[in-house]
């Protein structure tokens, strides 16, 4: 796919693998918003939210669904929507995002205690991993009985199998637990599956629908669920103060994608993970797990890789990274993907001659880069972060 037709000004997201976060809007969607609605949304007046909202839940096969800034504001607030009467826990993947990613919001909003599982597989929790670690609410006054489980499709781009999620709600009803699903990247696992949002929507009793990942909106969530419990959600969100006013114009962006050939965009992105990963197979290095979407984990540890020479490696030939975790999406060229297989094989080699111990100093590592960017100031330094 060339590279999005943008106006100079903007910055480019074709070399940009450090997240899918990192997509940016096209002169398409910033033409849409000169004409989005301009209704304040606390009140449900603006037409484009209500409208993106009502798509999203129905595509979904919910009765509502709310628009949130952030994944993390959405999938906070749905997790306290399912809650009452603490003590109580949440049971969830050790590497969830709302657990390792959203600031302790499930400590100090839920004042819940998560108990995170490393699942036996290594892959996605299964029930077995889940019974082995749900906490019963039998009266022990020990204990903060399970009460939601969270899970993440995909989680680590790793696609959930569908009869595991049918099995693992089965159980939730037998037992009374509420099931959330992160789907930060749910459009990911639908498009590489063909699996419906709506048979999701049959699974899980919330849904956090990120719009701002893979799918190129400049931000955004929706959060799908039953008519009261959104009700409630509004409540939440309201209180953590994303009540937006003229969200209409993010609204409308985020609609040009929904409604254009989203399953496209991203296979173009799943094929390119899926190339790297068949390269690095190729060369020997090692993936922490399978490269089922968007993204591809190089196993640094495993290959005593220096994740601070990583993104060095990937300045050089003009990538930016930030760690073992590499991010495809829609905007990235071939181009682009050509160049970091030469930045992550010389690491590769690199590592050889000097192996890299994961165990030193716990440290954030910060790499001087010469790249210059638009306004010419030279980019002092990029972060690389453990994933
Ligand atoms: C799996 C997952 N869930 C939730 C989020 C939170 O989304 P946001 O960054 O919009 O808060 C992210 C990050 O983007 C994520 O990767
Ligand atoms: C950094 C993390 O919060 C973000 N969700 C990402 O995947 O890049």
């Amino acid at each position: 796919m060339s590279e999005q037709e943008l106006p100079p000004q903007y910055i480019t997201a074709s070399n940009d693998l450090r997240s899918d976060t990192f997509t940016t809007p096209t002169k398409k969607m910033i033409e849409a918003a000169m004409n989005a609605s301009i209704g304040d949304a606390v009140y449900g007046e603006d037409v484009d939210t209500v409208t993106l909202e009502q798509h999203v839940a129905r595509m979904a096969g919910k009765e509502a669904g709310i628009f949130c800034v952030s994944g993390t504001l959405s999938n906070q607030i749905a997790i306290r929507s399912h809650l009452y009467q603490p003590p109580y826990s949440i049971l969830c993947d050790y590497r969830a995002h709302v657990y390792t990613h959203e600031a302790a919001g499930l400590a100090i909003l839920s004042q819940a205690m998560v108990v995170p599982v490393i699942p036996s597989n290594g892959d996605y929790m299964t029930l077995e991993d889940i019974k082995a670690h749900y906490i019963p609410d039998d009266g022990d006054i020990h204990g903060a009985p399970t009460r939601l489980i969270s899970l993440e499709n995909t989680l680590h781009g790793i696609i959930y199998p569908l009869e595991e999620l049918v099995r693992i709600k089965g159980w939730c009803l037998e037992n009374g637990l509420k099931l959330h699903c992160d789907g930060a990247r749910i459009w990911n696992a639908a498009a590489e599956t063909k699996v419906p949002l709506k048979q999701f929507g049959e699974i899980f009793d919330s849904i956090s629908i990120c719009l701002s990942k893979s799918m190129g909106a400049p931000m955004g969530s929706v959060l799908v669920g039953d008519a009261k419990f959104i009700k409630k959600c509004n409540h939440f969100r309201k209180q953590q103060g994303g009540g937006v006013r003229q969200s209409g114009m993010m609204a409308r962006m985020a609609l040009c994608n929904v409604d254009d050939d989203w399953r496209g965009k991203l296979l173009y992105s799943h094929k390119l993970a899926h190339n790297l990963a068949k390269f690095c197979q190729e060369k020997g290095i090692p993936l922490e797990s399978p490269a089922d979407t968007n993204f591809v984990f190089i196993d640094l540890r495993k290959a005593m890789m220096d994740p601070d020479v990583l993104v060095k490696k990937g300045l050089k030939y003009n990538v930016k990274l930030m760690g073992g975790r590499v991010s495809f999406h829609y905007q990235v060229t071939e181009q682009t993907l050509e160049k970091v297989k030469l930045a992550i094989l010389e690491t590769f080699e690199y590592a050889k001659q000097h192996p890299f111990d994961q165990n030193g100093p716990t440290k954030i590592y910060r790499s001087e880069s010469t790249e210059i960017d638009v306004e010419g100031n030279a980019i002092r330094e990029i972060k690389t972060y453990k994933y």
